[in-house]
């Protein structure tokens, strides 16, 4: 085994011994942060173990395994050398070949992510052979050991929910075929728990001990997610003794959250991976990436309800929503088909929005600023949020007609749809989003205003959305604003709302309620879809909180980055696509 020493790049070389590495011989190196493969047969002086006569004379090829991007090392049945295709002449083999006879394996695997198409990833494995059982163990031993570097905050035990009832029904499969073994290859312990009602996961997150897991994963649509969270923030504030009153300022968990999509819509997957692929979502959580998401927290009036993540709507999709939930039967499908009775319908809406505008540094819903992984504005509204600095004192001007009345500004009109954006909000229909460029964690919405049109002129709209180079703005009967603070009052105040029957619990200063039940008994207003969940009183105020949970995952990748092991070689490794 060699002695340490400095790389070319200076990092500190922790081993390095000659391996064979895809049938070929090769100096490998182990710094702290990576692997690097010199296939090109040079003995280094260091190696003191071979003949630099017998070194086979191929081009050189350097490949560098980042270790940021390998979730697991794992020994390999014993591989032997005489079974593998060397070409040396006679008299030329190097000596290392002669240790083969000794016990135990002398193989280990590598499983690193590739990235085999627009933001999806796959993983594979390479193989390393070793001269000797000790070579290997030390090998393995200290990948290990690197790979347990803290500042990547791996997860090593999870507490994963899994929603046999949402989207396809697919969750329990998809949780057991793609994704246990990849949690389990990386070493990753998970306690599963299969929904069996609704809410069950918000009120199992509310008791478990959370200090014996380092993240929570829900496998499931938008919906699964939000009853996680909502689980999650209740309790966090509750055990910091903050109530959860009128603008509150809400506290941020410690424990991490990863989405495993298999729901119907999966936008808040869609926008923070670019698909809604479980294998890629599953890598994202095994690496142990961290991202700060905004949440919207939604009042009554005064009355906290909830904390919301993706879109709330009013109008067109809210009514969507309402005549899609006697659909569940159709899977998916049903909002395609209330789509299109929403639409024909036609209906608008009269109020008054009014809102508090973000800074002009905040940037614009029609910057074409897409929120990317690493996304410098998310970036400083983080900073921002740490340091607690107020963005509200620069208000810019604006025009369609509002009023600015104590850094309020407020429209009054007829609106087929008031839609209010935390996130872009990808999913099938809506490549690019409801918002293409609003972000993850800008501590911003974004508020799209469509006003009464007609029913051609909302086609033109909508099939905008669906087209992901259009601009679905660019209409003088649509307006778009990037907000901190946003609240909707109905020209026809309801004056008596049903609150509901159905399940109560006392959460942290407010009351766990089946909102959905909540009835306005007026006609002449729509109801809000809010994160999927239908909420009928009309009046509601939302104030958003910057990166108020940490996600597993990394945003959007800006584009494939290239392939980790970049060479011909690493063709033949194992592919989890097979
Ligand atoms: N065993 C169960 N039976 C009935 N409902 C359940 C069960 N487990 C969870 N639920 C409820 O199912 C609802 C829908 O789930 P989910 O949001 O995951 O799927 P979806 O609505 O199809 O997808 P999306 O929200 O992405 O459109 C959740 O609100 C959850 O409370």
């Amino acid at each position: 085994m060699a002695t340490p020493m400095n790389y070319e790049d200076g990092e500190k070389v922790l081993l390095s011994t000659v391996l064979q590495y895809h049938n070929k011989l090769a100096n490998v190196f182990l710094t702290p942060t990576q692997l690097i493969v010199e296939t090109s047969f040079k003995p280094r002086s260091h190696d003191d173990t071979l003949d630099a006569r017998s070194a086979p004379s191929s081009g050189p090829t350097t490949t560098v395994i980042d270790l940021k991007e390998v979730f697991a090392v794992r020994p390999e049945r014993r591989v032997s050398f005489k079974s593998t295709r060397f070409h040396f002449k006679s008299g030329q083999k190097p000596c290392l070949l002669a240790e083969e006879q000794s016990e135990g394996t002398n193989a280990f695997s590598l499983y690193q992510i590739k990235r085999v198409s627009k933001f999806r990833w796959r993983h594979k494995s390479a193989l390393f052979v070793c001269r000797d059982y000790g070579t290997c163990q030390i090998w393995l031993n200290k990948i290990e050991e690197q790979l347990k570097n803290p500042e990547w905050q791996r997860p090593k035990r999870l507490l994963v929910f899994v929603n046999p009832y949402g989207g396809k029904k697919r969750a329990p499969k998809i949780f057991n075929d793609k994704v246990r073994p990849l949690f389990e290859l990386a070493g990753i312990y998970s306690e599963v728990i299969i929904t069996k009602r609704q809410y069950h996961a918000r009120d199992v997150v509310y008791d478990y001990d959370l200090k014996t897991i380092d993240g929570l994963v829900c496998v499931g649509g938008d919906g699964t997610f939000s009853e996680l969270l909502n689980g999650l923030l209740d309790r966090t504030n509750s055990e910091a003794n903050v109530e959860q009153t009128f603008r509150h300022k809400p506290v941020s968990p410690s424990i991490r959250i990863g989405i495993i999509p298999a729901g119907s819509t999966d936008a808040v997957v869609c926008s923070m991976v670019g698909n809604n692929d479980p294998v890629t979502s599953a890598l994202q959580i095994v690496l142990g990436d961290s991202m700060g998401l905004d949440v919207t927290a939604l009042y009554k009036k005064e009355e906290f309800l909830k904390y919301t993540l993706t879109m709330s709507s009013y109008g067109y999709y809210g009514d969507l929503l309402k005549d899609s939930e006697n659909l569940r039967w159709m899977g998916p499908q049903r909002y395609t088909y209330s789509g299109a009775k929403a639409f024909f319908a036609n209906r608008a809406y009269e109020g008054e929005v009014s809102f508090l505008l973000a800074s002009e540094e905040d940037s614009h819903p029609r910057d074409h600023s897409i929120c990317y992984s690493g996304c410098e504005k998310c970036r400083q509204a983080g900073l921002k949020s740490q340091q607690a600095v107020s963005l509200r004192d620069v208000l810019p001007e604006i025009d369609n007609g509002a009023t600015v009345q104590d850094g309020w500004h407020r429209v009054k009109g007829r609106f087929c749809a008031i839609s209010l954006a935390t996130m872009s909000c990808r999913c099938d229909l809506a490549p690019m989003g409801i918002s293409s460029a609003a972000h993850l964690g800008d501590g911003c919405m974004d508020l799209i205003l469509v006003q009464e049109c007609s029913r051609l002129q909302y086609l033109h709209h909508l099939l905008r959305i669906t087209d992901n180079k259009a601009d679905q703005f660019d209409f003088e009967y649509v307006q778009v604003y990037r907000v901190k603070e946003f609240s909707f009052q109905p020209m026809n105040e309801p004056e008596d709302a049903d609150e509901g029957e159905g399940e109560e619990r006392e959460g942290c200063g407010r009351r766990w309620r089946q909102h959905s039940r909540m009835k306005s008994k007026n006609d002449m207003n729509s109801v809000w879809n809010c994160d999927g969940e239908l909420l009928e009183f009309p009046s509601l105020y939302f104030q958003v909180h910057c990166q108020l949970v940490k996600m597993f995952g990394r945003g959007i990748e800006e584009q494939s980055k290239e392939v980790t092991i970049s060479c011909p070689m690493c063709c033949g490794g194992y592919d989890s696509d097979k």
